[in-house]
């Protein structure tokens, strides 16, 4: 993979310390990095083989700095399929986050909830996820240096960080639910037949990335945690009709709740290392 070589090359001359952890920051929660030390922001256009996010509520940028005492970077934007990226091209970020030595990968993202227990502005550890994407971004000729040719996915994430970012949250009094994340290929919403059948299923949350995302990061081996921020309830469970408007204004009016989040998930890391 001689392409994610060349993009850690690129950023590699931009940096003084190497990030250990990375984040993924979702529809309108691109904000955390307001939050980072000595920030060094740089713009995916100057990445060879970077692809540039298009969708409101992400900036594209990578931004590097400290966070929680902890060198970091960020992606303010992801890649989506909807979006008309390659399935591969969705997930290389997550193979240039391996190339620079990151251990722990942190993905958020916005959803819609389909567990009727859920409201709009809650936080959602995801423990599992269901591909209704159908696509699979290991496809095509495996390389051994990054991982096998087929990961095993029964533990989607690092269940011992997400044990002590519980604890840590319930010691602050702060609410943390957990679910199953349905990916869906977008960019129109579901219908409420839709959502009645992944509700079937057995999904929590609905979304429109993240998937792919997981998949390669299992493969590569980093340490995963994702939380999902519910921004509206899905698709027929309220009357209401679905705007991205709407859900970058709910990520963004729950700001010190997720940002407070963030920062004992990243608290955490320091925790599960001693
Ligand atoms: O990038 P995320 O998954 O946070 O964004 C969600 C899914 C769509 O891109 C968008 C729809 O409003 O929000
Ligand atoms: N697919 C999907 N993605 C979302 N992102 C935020 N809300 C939603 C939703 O209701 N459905």
């Amino acid at each position: 993979m001689r392409l994610y070589t060349e993009m850690k090359e690129t950023v590699v001359r931009r940096l003084t310390t190497f990030p250990k952890v990375a984040m993924i920051l979702g529809s309108g929660l691109g904000y955390l990095t307001e939050q980072f030390e000595e920030p060094l922001a740089i713009d995916y256009r100057e990445i060879p083989g970077f692809p540039t996010a298009t969708v409101e509520g992400h900036s594209g940028r990578l931004v590097f700095g400290t966070f929680q005492g902890l060198p970091v970077v960020a992606m303010e934007g992801r890649f989506h399929f909807y979006e008309g990226h390659r399935i591969e091209d969705v997930s290389s970020p997550i193979y240039l986050f391996k190339e620079l030595g990151v251990s722990n990968l942190l993905i958020t993202n916005a959803s819609g909830g389909i567990n009727r227990s859920f409201s709009p502005g809650d936080i959602v550890a995801v423990t599992d996820i269901i591909n209704f994407g159908f696509r699979n971004p290991l496809r095509g000729e495996n390389d051994r240096r990054y991982g096998p040719r087929f990961p095993d996915m029964s533990e989607i994430i690092d269940f011992a960080w997400l044990k002590v970012l519980k604890s840590r949250l319930e010691k602050a009094k702060i609410d943390l639910k957990e679910g199953t994340y349905c990916w869906t290929l977008g960019p129109s919403y579901e219908t409420p037949a839709e959502i009645r059948a992944f509700e079937f299923f057995g999904a929590d949350l609905v979304g429109m990335s993240t998937v792919p995302e997981v998949i390669a990061a299992r493969h590569c081996g980093i340490k995963l945690l994702v939380l999902s921020c519910v921004t509206n309830m899905a698709s027929g469970i309220l009357k209401e009709k679905l705007t991205h408007a709407d859900v970058v204004k709910t990520a963004n009016r729950i700001r010190p709740k997720f940002t407070a989040v963030v920062q004992h998930a990243v608290e955490s890391i320091k925790e599960t290392e001693q």
